[in-house]
């Protein structure tokens, strides 16, 4: 007897006993109009906002490819390496065959036949016996694009870690697991690519205990046939039976066969499976006191406890913070094999948007929970008071803060901006509280400006479906929005002066805000004529607001803008947007590191006067500056940090923190200049001085600025914001050249990155060797030879140690005794993770380098770790570089 998944009446064998009677389901779903997947969608306990996360190339983009074929998303199945699939849609992702941006998919799960959705809830039915709404996220796997990963990262519930079979953890997996440990992000694991020669399930899984510092809850275990080692299903350790995947097929059709059918066939997957079962009951008893009293009401049996009482308990396993048990699942997405019990597991063990902690908002500079600041229990008295808020006198009494905060209407995150061919700008959000309301006037907090919501969108990767409304819990999308960056919070007020938004301190709350890493690449863009200049100037800014980890300066010497980024390949894949897709007709540099310099001496008081006239009207406003370096890390006493470990304060001494004068001699602010937008425009002017150092053109970097604004010397009655800005780069960039003079010119500063490389126990000299005398970096530790490394784990914070000898692995078919020997490496030799400090510019090129240190076997990831002062012998030779221009 064989089954089509998923299957509504199934024999008793299987682990769903309860589902009906087979269909196919893709013929009769609703893809986009779906009554039922809107109820679904209403419903947050049946919503799940998961994203797949893993190493570049361990499947991330099949593997949603087949999400969206058994989901009857699509009709066919999608291939990477032709180009024809549904998430990569960027041309420059389907040309290279990887992802670049986080595509967000809606789907259901399991798919909702033509509306006829259970809804009677027996208790005992897992949840995958209802249609849920899953939006999925496809996190892009390639070092460069880390930070659209972070970004991803905050907005989800639930992630899936992929995990290719042959090459076991990998580096950048460790990253990425480390990062969704930040956010406290349930996980759990697919094992891929195990039809593959060399694929090594038990190493594997033991790399999971060793390197992500988890212990592995093994709930499907590979089926390779005994004769030729091929994949042919899966174990299922829930259910107790094996799954037979048709070879060839499309994997919709699975034959599934109870442990008595296979022990009379002299199956070892028979033993395997119970043996997995008694050490999945054993592991989850440690962590969970429920199935401890399961496991003494089924007289010690651990084959007698019901897959649904093991599923509740993973769940509550896979829900604990941290997360110490990780529920671990395996197969082959390019063969179509156990792709199906994966979702069944998003749904089952994944957390609803209900089941997750209060997301993390700041007001001014106070963090709360938002829910915390909804139920009255932060008061916005408090919320602005022990900070700035109470500095400037700008504390919300008691009475008007439940009020205020009454009218919240709805509050979302900006997590993603992209430019649609055909639909213009699409901005992706997730909505935290309340509901956004088509044509609803949304605030922005991050940049004080209101802008109406036209078009609220369901998105299905390329395709979309228009909804009135999107409410807490979801992803959606709106089109129209003209300033609405990635990263910004959208805030819905009732009765909100469109002009100035919500009352303070609400119109400062931001949700989950995160820190942009420094741009450590830069490339020059020229227009190829006068008349593209505006064109370039455009669609630079909307670059910027899809991936604000690109950054654009104008050099105001040369005239020539600098495009900068995190690495070679995200420069290259903005270049390919530019000249590709958004059809710029611009020179584009070679791709050059990105240095900085620092003042060593401090300034005097620059006072400048600017007056001159802006888009034809008379212009005057003036400002005064001051620079010091600024040698310390992290927090000081300033109003603002800004990047680059630079500093700003901002003195109007004159004034009340309301903006009104504090004597008589002091004129008032214009209607038209509150404070606020003074303090703006200042920062703006310190923005565009610091973009451009006194001795070099790089940005400057460690350095503190004071910025005194009085309008009895520096307002005028034709100043205005823009005026302010340019008096305040005038100010500052005069500073910065007294500052340069005083000290004999500025230091360099180049970017260090910290560095994991991934090489046998054959190559292991030749690269430690190469790093630490050639390329003069520093190496701060050898990976151990269990393959553990040394860096800090997920769990460092709870005091886990997981035991290798401890976990359960069935032995691999070729590799030994519980997959000791490594396969796929050559020799059986252990992989070793050597961690670094290495200045970026030693770095450029190295994977070419690596590969022939290591017969092609070395792998690397790294990140930007900080910036240091070169020795005056490395800044000569780079300056010398820089003549030459390139590197
Ligand atoms: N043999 C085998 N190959 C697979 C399997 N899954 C994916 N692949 C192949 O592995 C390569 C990478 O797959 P992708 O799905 O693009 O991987 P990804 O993780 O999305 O990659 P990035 O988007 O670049 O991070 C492609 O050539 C796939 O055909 C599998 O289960 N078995």
């Amino acid at each position: 007897m064989s089954f089509r998944w998923p299957c509504r009446s199934a024999p008793r064998s299987l682990y769903h006993p309860f589902r009906q009677t087979s269909r196919y389901f893709s013929a009769s779903l609703g893809r986009h109009a779906s009554p039922v997947a809107s109820a679904a969608e209403a419903n947050t306990a049946r919503t799940r906002n998961i994203g797949i996360i893993a190493h570049i190339d361990a499947g991330k983009t099949t593997t949603t490819e087949r999400m969206l074929y058994y989901s009857g998303f699509t009709r066919r199945l999608g291939d990477v390496d032709e180009g024809s699939t549904v998430t990569d849609f960027l041309p420059a992702e389907r040309a290279r065959g990887i992802t670049i941006q986080s595509a967000a998919i809606t789907f259901s799960w399991p798919p909702v036949e033509n509306g006829a959705q259970s809804t009677s809830g027996a208790p005992q039915l897992p949840r995958s016996s209802h249609s849920h709404n899953i939006n999925l996220i496809d996190t892009p796997g390639h070092a460069d694009f880390t930070f659209e990963v972070l970004r991803s990262l905050r907005i989800l519930d639930g992630a899936v870690c992929i995990l290719d079979g042959v090459a076991g953890v990998e580096a950048q997996t460790e990253k990425v697991w480390t990062q969704a440990s930040f956010y406290r992000i349930p996980r759990i694991i697919f094992v891929n690519k195990l039809d593959r020669d060399g694929a090594a399930f038990a190493k594997t899984v033991r790399e999971i205990g060793t390197k992500l510092n988890c212990w592995p809850a093994l709930c499907q275990i590979p089926w390779w046939r005994s004769t030729d080692g091929k994949l042919q299903g899966v174990g299922d350790v829930l259910g107790l039976k094996a799954l037979l995947y048709e070879e060839g097929s499309d994997g919709k059709s699975v034959k599934p066969f109870g442990l008595e059918e296979l022990s009379s066939k002299n199956e070892r997957i028979a033993e395997d499976i119970k043996n997995a079962r008694v050490a999945l009951v054993e592991l989850l008893s440690e962590h969970d006191d429920e199935m401890v009293e399961k496991f003494l009401e089924h007289e010690e049996d651990h084959l007698a406890i019901p897959a649904s009482d093991i599923i509740e308990s993973l769940r509550r396993c896979a829900l604990q913070s941290p997360q110490v048990v990780v529920p671990v699942f395996s197969g082959a997405s390019f063969r179509n094999v156990g792709v199906q019990p994966l979702l069944d597991a998003v749904v089952d063990l994944l957390p609803s948007p209900d089941e997750r902690p209060d997301p993390e908002v700041s007001l001014e500079s106070t963090k709360c929970g938002l829910d915390e600041l909804l139920s009255g229990k932060v008061s916005l008295a408090t919320a602005g008071s022990d900070t700035a808020g109470k500095k400037q006198g700008k504390a919300v009494a008691a009475g008007k803060s439940t009020h205020m905060v009454k009218n919240l209407e709805g509050c979302a995150l900006a997590f993603k901006v992209v430019n649609d061919a055909r639909r213009g700008v699409l901005v992706y959000v997730r909505v935290y509280s309340g509901v956004l309301n088509r044509n609803a006037p949304l605030f922005n907090t991050n940049l004080g400006v209101t802008e109406r919501a036209p078009r609220l969108l369901k998105m299905y990767a390329n395709e979309a479906v228009e909804v009135p409304a999107i409410a807490a819990g979801q992803i959606g999308v709106i089109s129209g929005l003209k300033f609405a960056r990635t990263g910004d919070t959208l805030i819905s007020y009732l009765g909100a002066n469109p002009k100035v938004g919500p009352p303070a301190p609400l119109n400062t709350l931001q949700l989950r805000p995160i820190a942009v890493p420094p741009p450590v690449f830069f490339t020059s863009v020229e227009p190829n004529s006068l008349a593209e200049e505006k064109h370039i100037a455009e669609t630079l800014q909307l670059l910027l607001r899809e991936d604000p980890s690109l950054n654009v300066t104008q050099d105001s010497e040369s005239g020539q803008t600098h495009l900068a980024g995190m690495g070679e390949l995200h420069l290259e894949i903005a270049r390919d947007r530019l000249i590709n897709d958004l059809k710029a007709k611009a020179r584009i540099g070679n791709i050059q590191i990105g240095y900085r310099e620092a003042i060593t001496t401090s300034s005097s008081e620059k006072t400048a006067i600017f007056d001159r006239e802006i888009a034809g009207k008379a212009s005057k406003a003036g400002c005064t500056a001051l620079v010091q370096p600024h040698e310390s890390h992290g927090e000081s006493d300033t109003n603002f940090s800004l990047p680059d470990n630079n500093t700003l304060t901002i003195l109007t001494p004159t004034l009340h923190a309301d903006g009104t004068p504090k004597d008589a001699e002091t004129p008032s602010l214009p209607a038209t200049l509150p404070l606020q937008v003074v303090t703006t425009a200042l920062r703006n002017g310190v923005f565009a001085a610091l973009a451009r150092g006194p001795s070099h053109g790089y940005p400057v970097h460690s350095t503190k600025i004071t910025v005194t604004f009085d309008p009895a010397s520096h307002l005028f009655s034709t100043t205005t914001p823009a005026a302010l800005s340019s008096a305040t780069r005038l100010a500052v960039t005069q500073a910065l050249r007294e500052a340069k003079d005083l000290g004999g010119g500025t230091v360099l500063m180049e970017p260090v990155m910290q560095v994991t490389i991934s090489v046998d126990e054959l190559g292991l000299g030749n690269v430690v060797h190469d790093i630490s005398s050639a390329r003069g970096g520093q190496i701060l530790s050898l990976g151990s030879e269990d393959g553990s490394s040394d860096q800090t784990l997920p769990n460092s914070d709870s005091d886990l140690v997981v035991d290798p000898n401890k976990i359960y692995v069935p032995p691999d078919p070729f590799g030994g005794s519980g997959g000791e020997v490594a396969m796929g490496v050559a020799g059986g030799s252990q992989m070793r993770q050597i961690t670094a400090r290495v200045p970026l510019k030693e770095m450029v090129g190295y994977l070419k380098h690596l590969r022939s240190l290591t017969a092609g076997r070395g792998t690397f990831v790294m990140s930007v770790d900080r910036f240091e002062r070169m020795s005056s012998q490395r800044m000569k030779m780079a300056l010398a570089e820089m003549q030459g221009d390139f590197l």
